[in-house]
């Protein structure tokens, strides 16, 4: 399945950096980012000496040519001999492993990003496995818990609550002008076209962070380009200053954020209506991404907005999409029909309703019935299985899974071995933050009753996952199919080697912003996210055999990403939601429009403008 979708790409034009960087990532070296039509190999750049050495955007560093160097006013500001992509790669990879820890590593890749991109995502692309987990979760996790102390240059929009909608405006227009003059307003990088936004309430798994959940708005955003192969200079990350109720940040003298409690209620609406308004007015092309918001917010954001800007909320929408499309991996596996299955969602926040109405909205495409399909989902939170009678503590995404009291009257609703002899799930996902909840007995119990036991510990960071790989394999006598929210290396059992799936959010969201932004939607259907996952349970490496992963490896993340893009433009365009003009409606060639539209990190002969 999976070589059914990703063998028809065609390869051409591989440069000598193919030995370090994939093939597949070198298909265009002169391709251009957001634009329709193809640029020429050069790339006009406005600056020149110091002021280009220092523009992340245009440097390359030691990769200078002898005729770049004089053109541009170069000879005396760098060593004289010129080296290759490859050497000055090499090198970049020497220094990036003597650091001596994850932290040190997440450091040293940021300060190459701001030295200079094409390093930076060529880098990473040639050592995705190793450093994707460095660039963001888990460590990533911790780069942000230490954002105050490791600071050393801002990177996207700071804006806070005390601001009027005119200063927001203003910030954001600051933004934008700053980006045209470093770009001088090229073809491919005219304006913002995607923009990352957190208020730092939730962030991966370790809480409210304040000010530091601008850094995952950067994190994501460097997934947009990397994974997405959206152009880096046309994403704007954005982080929300609402205050903290973090006590250790308001208590720590080098805290770059408002040190009052967060505030919320109208003040915190109004705030959002300003920064939304504005991204509206002054990015009318921009895809909105909301990350890491906390519970009370995330999801109600979300349907204040959606119908009226293209919006996405990666921890609802992004996590619902991929968790969806490794259940389907694993209902083929386990030879069940998805309609039929009975899910047990662990954590009923953001992410937990956020995957329960991924799975009915597959449900509705399927012709089931919605109220039906809420049937075959149990929500537990950290007071047991939402029920009918706590109706008034529940959010109203979470009360469409409300279970009727009489059908729970003495039968423990708290216990998850007990809720999981009387429910029989076929599935039991973790979106929790509790390490270690799902415990043996719950697992055995599962086993018990279904032949493939399919467990998704998805809380982030590693150290808060419901189960560890290892146990899940052991508990279930290799039985079990997982997936879990941060990667972890394949278990040995019995001889037999299983591999772990990655089941984040980072695979399908780069692919949905891609294809929301080049076909120019008017907003992200449902329709469109269950097409994404399909396509990603389509090219499930679990369906070639035991023990593969239940979803396509990270390194394959850039193909892996093109083909969903094609299927939530084509969803797109059967929804008539397409605003852009001449997108291809035949497959073959809808592929080669997106792949022509993807960004890559290599560099190109400088000309002056
Ligand atoms: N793998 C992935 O792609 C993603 C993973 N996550 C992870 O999922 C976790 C949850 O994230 P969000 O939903 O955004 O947070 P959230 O705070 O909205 O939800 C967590 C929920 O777990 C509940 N909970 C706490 N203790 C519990 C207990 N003992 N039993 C049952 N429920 C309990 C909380 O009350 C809350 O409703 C985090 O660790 C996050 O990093 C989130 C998004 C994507
Ligand atoms: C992966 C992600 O978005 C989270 O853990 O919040
Ligand atoms: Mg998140």
């Amino acid at each position: 399945m999976y070589s059914k979708h990703l063998s028809n790409i065609p390869t051409t034009r591989i440069s000598p950096i193919s030995r370090i960087i994939k093939p597949s990532l070198l298909h265009h070296p002169t391709s251009p980012a957001m634009s329709t039509k193809s640029s020429s190999s050069s790339l006009s750049c406005p600056l020149t000496g110091n002021a280009l050495l220092a523009s992340p955007y245009y440097n390359k560093g030691s990769v200078f040519t002898p005729s770049e160097r004089k053109t541009f006013s170069l000879n005396g500001l760098l060593p004289s001999l010129p080296q290759s992509h490859e050497q000055q790669l090499s090198r970049a990879y020497s220094q990036y492993k003597s650091k001596p820890d994850d932290l040190s590593k997440n450091t040293f890749l940021n300060s190459i990003r701001s030295q200079n991109i094409i390093l930076f995502y060529s880098l990473i692309l040639s050592h995705l496995t190793e450093m994707l987990p460095i660039i963001y979760t888990p460590t990533e996790a911790e780069a942000i818990k230490e954002y105050s102390h490791l600071f050393r240059r801002p990177d996207g929009v700071f804006l806070n609550i005390e601001m009027s909608s005119e200063e927001v405006e203003e910030a954001l227009r600051g933004w934008e002008k700053g980006r045209k003059e470093m770009f001088g307003n090229t073809e491919e990088t005219e304006e913002t076209r995607y923009v990352v936004v957190s208020d730092g309430e939730a962030i991966l798994g370790v809480g409210d962070q304040g000010i530091g959940g601008i850094a995952i708005a950067e994190a994501k955003g460097v997934l947009m380009a990397l994974c997405g192969g959206m152009h880096p200079g046309v994403v704007c990350p954005v982080g929300l200053d609402c205050g903290t109720d973090n006590e250790d940040l308001r208590g720590d003298e080098l805290y770059l954020g408002l040190k009052h409690g967060r505030i919320s209620g109208e003040k915190y609406d109004q705030f959002i209506e300003s920064f939304v308004k504005a991204v509206k007015k002054l990015f009318p092309r921009a895809v909105l991404h909301f990350e890491d918001f906390g519970v009370m917010n995330a999801r109600r954001l979300l349907e204040t907005y959606r119908e009226k800007l293209p919006c996405f909320n990666d921890d609802v929408q992004g996590t619902g999409v991929v968790t969806l499309s490794a259940i389907m991996a694993s209902a083929k596996v386990a030879e069940v029909d998805v309609k039929e299955m009975r899910t047990l969602v662990f954590g009923a926040g953001s992410a937990g309703v956020g995957i329960a109405d991924m799975l009915v909205a597959s449900a509705v495409e399927e012709g089931v019935d919605e109220k039906e399909a809420c049937k075959n989902i149990w929500l537990v939170d950290k007071n047991g299985l939402l029920l009918e009678s706590t109706g008034d503590d529940l959010s109203p995404a979470q009360k469409s899974y409300a279970k009727p009291d009489s059908d729970w009257k003495d039968k423990d609703t708290k216990d998850l071995t007990k809720l999981i002899s009387t429910i029989k799930p076929h599935a039991l996902l973790g979106v929790s933050t509790v390490k270690g909840a799902f415990t043996e007995s719950a697992v055995k119990e599962m086993a018990q009753h279904v032949k493939r036991p399919i467990i998704f510990p998805l809380s982030n960071p590693t150290s808060l996952h419901e189960a560890v790989p290892e146990d899940l394999i052991k508990w279930t006598e290799s039985k079990a199919l997982i997936a879990t929210g941060s990667p972890f290396p394949p278990v040995e059992h019995d001889g037999k080697k299983f591999e772990i799936a990655e089941n984040n959010n980072s695979v399908v969201f780069p692919a949905i912003g891609l294809a929301a932004v080049i076909a120019e939607v008017g907003r992200i259907s449902d329709g469109m996210l269950v097409e994404a996952a399909r396509r990603v349970a389509d090219m499930s490496p679990a369906l070639d055999g035991e023990g593969k992963a239940l979803l396509p490896d990270v390194e394959q993340v850039r193909d892996v990403v093109r083909e969903i893009a094609v299927g939530v433009v084509k969803k797109a365009q059967e929804e008539k939601l397409v605003k852009k003009q001449g997108v291809p409606m035949d497959e073959e060639k809808l592929k080669e429009w997106v792949e022509e539209r993807m960004w890559k990190p290599e560099y190109r002969e400088l000309k002056k403008v």
